[in-house]
């Protein structure tokens, strides 16, 4: 049985400082807790400004380092996202730029920690109240430094999270799949199969959304216009990536044929996309051959014949023929792959 799938991962990014922010949010922290202790180390052995000093470096690298480190840890690993997830995060911002961009920032948390212990040492040696200033300036500057270089990672992420965080979650249900050349009623039937208006779901990898549909049982259906609706060979990088996306949604296809052929493509030319998407998705296909109310459908006998390797169904959503046969075998085909106990997740 197929892996849980979670809501929307990244949407747990947090939100991503710039450097020159990162830098303010720590400055005004240190000048706090420099206020509180500039009324509370009185009668101490230690000079005054040594202490103050020595806090606002230690603030200010645990401020920037625990920041950064707080982005590592509430982003997905690539390694164990959901596969459906990991080809969104392909499509709209590149995995490789966006795993680059994290080691980047984890290394810069960890340098910032180790640069404050190193200077707050230091500061600790200096001799006079001048030299801990200079040697927290020279904190600052290195501090400063990291962050300059790790500004185009940081740009990055941020761009990433607020493209990413806003992708609709699918629903962890069963779901169907359905596919077909345009026009051959898909969305009709959906409509029908569902009795309601779809939802539509912007996904980045098409300008026509997912339209998502659910029966009363509470299988997902979803309507993919614009990707599994035209032969692999005429798609470009991102549609490759955007079948691959729904490769992992779906637990079955529902493959539409309109044999009247009113939709403007041909018996033959439907067919053929039928074996390409068998070749590409390994999951059960059942096949709905469409607009049954349509009388003497001329060369139907001939398609049934090259169907025999498909089980298929007859329906027309005008007419609601054959539609609660088709829902229940839907049903049955998800009960048999161990999937309705979703259903009470
Ligand atoms: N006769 C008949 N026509 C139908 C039936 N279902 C849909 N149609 C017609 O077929 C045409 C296409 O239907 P859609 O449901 O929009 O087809 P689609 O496959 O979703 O099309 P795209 O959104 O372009 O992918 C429309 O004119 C519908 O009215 C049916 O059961 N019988």
């Amino acid at each position: 049985m197929r892996k849980s799938r979670d809501a929307n991962p990244f949407k747990a990014m947090p939100n991503i400082l710039y450097p020159d922010e990162l830098m303010d949010k720590a400055y005004n922290r240190s000048e706090k807790i420099a206020g509180e202790l500039r009324t509370t180390t009185r009668g101490l052995s230690t000079p005054k400004s040594k202490i103050i000093e020595d806090n606002k470096i230690r603030t200010t690298a645990s401020v920037i380092s625990d920041n950064l480190l707080k982005i590592v840890e509430k982003t997905p690993s690539i390694d164990n996202l959901d596969p459906f997830y990991r080809e969104i995060l392909e499509i709209m911002v590149g995995s490789d730029e966006f795993k680059k961009s994290l080691a980047a920032v984890q290394w810069a948390s960890e340098i910032v920690k180790k640069l404050g212990t190193q200077y707050s040492r230091k500061v600790k040696k200096a001799p006079s109240p001048q030299a801990t200033s200079i040697v927290r300036k020279e904190f600052i500057g290195r501090v400063s430094s990291v962050l300059k270089q790790i500004y185009p990672n940081m740009a990055f992420l941020g761009v990433a999270r607020n493209k990413l965080k806003n992708i609709p979650t699918v629903k962890n249900l069963p779901s169907v799949v359905i596919a077909g050349y345009p026009n051959v009623g898909k969305s009709t039937l959906l409509r029908t199969l569902t009795d309601a208006e779809p939802e539509v779901n912007s996904y980045p990898f098409t300008t026509k959304g997912l339209n998502i549909g659910y029966t009363e049982e509470g299988i997902q259906i979803i309507d993919t216009p614009g990707v599994l609706d035209r032969p692999i060979y005429e798609r470009n990088d991102i549609e490759l990536h955007a079948v691959v996306a729904i490769n992992y949604l779906s637990d079955m296809i529902l493959f539409v044929i309109d044999p009247t052929e009113f939709c403007g493509f041909t018996m033959e030319e439907q067919f053929n996309l039928l074996q390409e998407i068998r070749k590409t998705f390994n999951v059960p296909i059942l096949v709905a051959l469409t607009k049954m109310d349509v009388d003497e459908i001329e060369g139907l006998d001939k398609l049934e014949e090259d169907l025999g390797e498909y089980e298929v169904l007859k329906v027309s959503s005008f007419k609601k023929e054959g539609i609660a046969d088709l829902r229940e075998r839907l049903l049955d085909i998800l009960d048999e792959q161990g999937l309705m106990g979703l259903l009470e997740e």
